[in-house]
């Protein structure tokens, strides 16, 4: 597979022909050719400041800019978190607009970090929003919950086939918190969180080189041989770095499934800005510590 990972030519306008190539193959072409790593775009009020920028517009300007420029001709996933971007409004996300299209435009694909998730009719208006090729938010892959019920879930899985998107689904999130909802078991004794890997698994029969539709599973979990994590499409695994997961755990986290592992960092390498090489520098380490993780 030789496609370019990034996004067509006409990324930054507001229109964008759908990709005919489906996310699953443009990300895995993107694994091969950058490594697995993904790198969050979290621009906290704590990191402005320890950027020495103004915890406003401009500060957030200049944070998303500096870590798209320093990051996006490396990376194969770039993930902006969309909260820290809409606590400044609409201009919070003009400049989430901007930084998706420069994102894209430099070769990295950009999976929005937004976890939205409602009753499908209003799905519907989520998926238009980041999954509809001609949105201005338009993004390769978008994070939604299934607690609303997988099912509500359509209007994003069909406009995601449509433009050529993917969908990371919460499955075993990173927090603790997470547990007594994810690890609650329904009458058989199936897990919510194996029900949403079936799920995936389903939605990805066959696809190759591998399904668009991926699940979110922290590295901060320990042992999850209990879970099918085979699903033939990507796990994000959020926690490396600052919630204390390091590389070094994937292999006895995910198993199997290692080798469709998307390992995201935020906060660990963004501590490390705004000096661009700072960013790089620290982006390589944990690509290399990935590598020699995964053999
Ligand atoms: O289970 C999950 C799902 C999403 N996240 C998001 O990932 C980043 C983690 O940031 P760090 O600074 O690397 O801790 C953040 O945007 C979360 O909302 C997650 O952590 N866990």
């Amino acid at each position: 597979m030789t496609h370019h990972p990034g996004p067509p030519a006409d990324a930054g306008h507001t229109s964008h022909a759908p990709d005919p190539v489906p996310f699953g193959a443009r990300l895995r072409a993107a694994m091969d050719a950058r490594g697995p790593l993904c790198v969050g775009i979290d621009p906290h009020a704590s990191l402005l400041t320890a950027w020495g920028l103004s915890d406003d517009v401009a500060g957030l300007e200049r944070f998303a800019r500096t870590t798209v420029e320093a990051l996006a001709d490396r990376v194969a996933v770039l993930k902006p978190q969309a909260a820290f971007f809409e606590r400044f409004g609409s201009r919070g996300l003009a400049v989430l607009e901007t930084a998706v299209a420069e994102a894209r435009q430099a070769g990295a694909l950009v999976l929005m970090d937004a976890k939205r998730g409602d009753i499908g009719s209003t799905m519907a208006a989520y998926a238009s929003a980041f999954l509809d090729a001609g949105s201005p938010l338009f993004s390769d892959a978008l994070t939604v919950s299934p607690y609303l019920g997988y099912g509500a879930l359509s209007p994003a899985l069909a406009a995601a086939r449509e433009s050529g998107a993917g969908l990371f689904v919460l499955a075993l999130t990173s927090n603790p918190e997470g547990h007594e909802v994810q690890r609650a078991a329904d009458a058989d004794g199936r897990t919510v969180a194996e029900t949403v890997l079936h799920h995936l698994a389903e939605e990805n029969a066959g696809a190759e080189p591998l399904g668009s539709f991926g699940a979110v599973v922290g590295a901060t979990l320990g042992d999850l041989s209990a879970f099918p994590l085979s699903v033939n499409g990507p796990l994000l695994a959020p926690g490396i770095g600052a919630q204390g997961a390091t590389p070094a755990d994937l292999p006895a986290v995910f198993g199997d499934a290692v080798h469709n592992v998307v390992p995201s960092v935020s906060r660990g390498v963004l501590l490390h800005g705004p000096d661009t090489t700072g960013l790089r520098d620290s982006a390589a380490r944990f690509a290399d510590e990935i590598r020699t993780a995964l053999g």
